[in-house]
């Protein structure tokens, strides 16, 4: 286990018109965005989501007034601060926004982001490496969900540790190759839906104006999904994102679906929500368990979120869902499930209940991260200018 630090909290400064936030830009696996020491921000929500809106540029599609990357899956911020909780190293929130939206999402999980939490808190000194790989406990407070992660964290030549962000490990989505960043999940069951299956049922038919009754699996086991045939859609499940990002008369079905399926899942109206998202499964062509196409709800997903891939990779393992039917045979007690996504493939290894085989209880996973930039975020002082007296530093 790491050493946990005595915090070191750096500054907010004023810079000419703007406020200047202490920042890292991090890629956590298939995502990107800025992370931020929490205990810098403003205390109340509304500020800080004005804040957050402001530096990401947002509502506006290209974000170009700040540093979103004008997609769902560059547009997510990293809220981090040391443990606040008995066994909790770090905890984080993660932040979500929609590129043309003008609110911000923290009510769901996000794997990807999660996997750069513990370099966050090792290059800001947050966590401290006492070996050669660094554990620690991460709770994500969107939902509660804690994860163990682990770190490579080498001595450099004057015995300082850092993170390494070189090594071998490749995950699809990412080019080239990276140190690997080893993610253990337990108890992420019912995250958002408040069970695994919401409904009690392993499927239901749902009524879905202009489509009529649809079997579909609905599931939540860390990411709430609506797992759906793709040919029940007219898709295939073997399209391009950019191909279902174009065909609007296939994204109304699915949406028309995914509101029916929102409310059936308890989850109320959802057209104002990031999820559940929506997950298009097939038959695997790759050698893997399942082809899928995950719409993140409205814009489709170039791989596949990791808490999606956990929730569709057990689905796999349980009798009469959706996806059990298409997917290649999983058995015994660590299967490892090869979730099909368009960029590739997505290994999920799940921890079974001898005892009661249609059970997870745990999975690991493999993703990577990298340290991009190291800065400060600025955002006009229109929107958050505090304490000024104190902050005339690069004024
Ligand atoms: O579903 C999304 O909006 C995208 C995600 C979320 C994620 O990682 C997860 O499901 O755990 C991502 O790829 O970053």
């Amino acid at each position: 286990m790491s050493a946990v630090a005595a915090a070191r909290v750096p500054e907010v400064a004023r810079r000419g018109s703007q406020t200047a936030i202490p920042c890292l830009l991090m890629r956590g696996g298939t995502s990107r965005g800025p992370f931020l020491d929490a205990r810098l921000l403003p205390a109340d929500p509304a500020l800080r989501d004005a804040v957050l809106l402001a530096a990401m540029g947002s509502p506006d599609p290209r974000q170009i007034d700040g540093v979103g990357g004008a997609h769902p899956l560059t547009s997510k911020i990293g809220l981090v601060r040391p443990g606040t909780e008995p066994g909790v190293d770090v905890e984080w929130t993660f932040a979500q926004v929609q590129p043309d939206g003008d609110t911000v999402d923290t009510s769901a999980n996000c794997g990807n982001m999660l996997a750069a939490v513990l370099p966050f808190a090792v290059e800001t000194g947050m966590v401290v490496p006492t070996g050669d790989r660094t554990t620690a406990r991460v709770l994500t407070r969107n939902t509660g969900m804690v994860a163990e992660i682990t770190v490579a964290t080498p001595a450099g030549a004057n015995g300082t540790r850092h993170v390494a962000y070189d090594g071998a490990a490749r995950i699809d989505g990412v080019p080239g190759t990276a140190a690997p960043v080893e993610i253990g999940f337990l108890d992420t069951a019912g995250s958002v839906a408040g069970a695994l299956l919401p409904t009690g049922r392993a499927r239901d038919t749902v009524e879905v104006p202009g489509l009529g009754a649809v079997d579909v699996t609905l599931i939540d086991n860390g990411q709430p999904l609506v797992i759906v045939e793709a040919a029940r859609l007219g898709a295939t499940g073997y399209e391009s994102p950019a191909d279902i990002d174009a065909d609007e008369e296939l994204k109304a079905r699915v949406e028309a679906l995914r509101l029916v399926c929102g409310e059936a899942m308890g989850l109320g109206d959802v057209s104002g929500r990031n999820y559940p998202k929506m997950t298009l499964v097939a038959p695997p062509r790759h050698g893997g368990t399942l082809t899928t196409r995950s719409l993140i709800p409205r814009v489709c997903h170039q791989s596949i979120g990791v808490l999606a891939a956990v929730t569709a990779a057990t689905a796999c393992v349980i009798e009469g869902t959706v996806a059990r039917f298409v997917a290649a045979g999983v058995s015994g007690t660590e299967p490892t499930v090869s979730v099909e996504h368009p960029s590739g493939e997505f290994g999920v290894t799940l921890g079974v209940d001898p005892a009661d085989p249609q059970r997870v209880t745990r999975s690991a996973l493999l993703r990577t991260a990298r340290l991009l930039m190291a800065g400060d975020l600025l955002v006009p002082r229109s929107v958050w200018d505090p304490a000024p007296a104190r902050q005339e530093k690069l004024a």
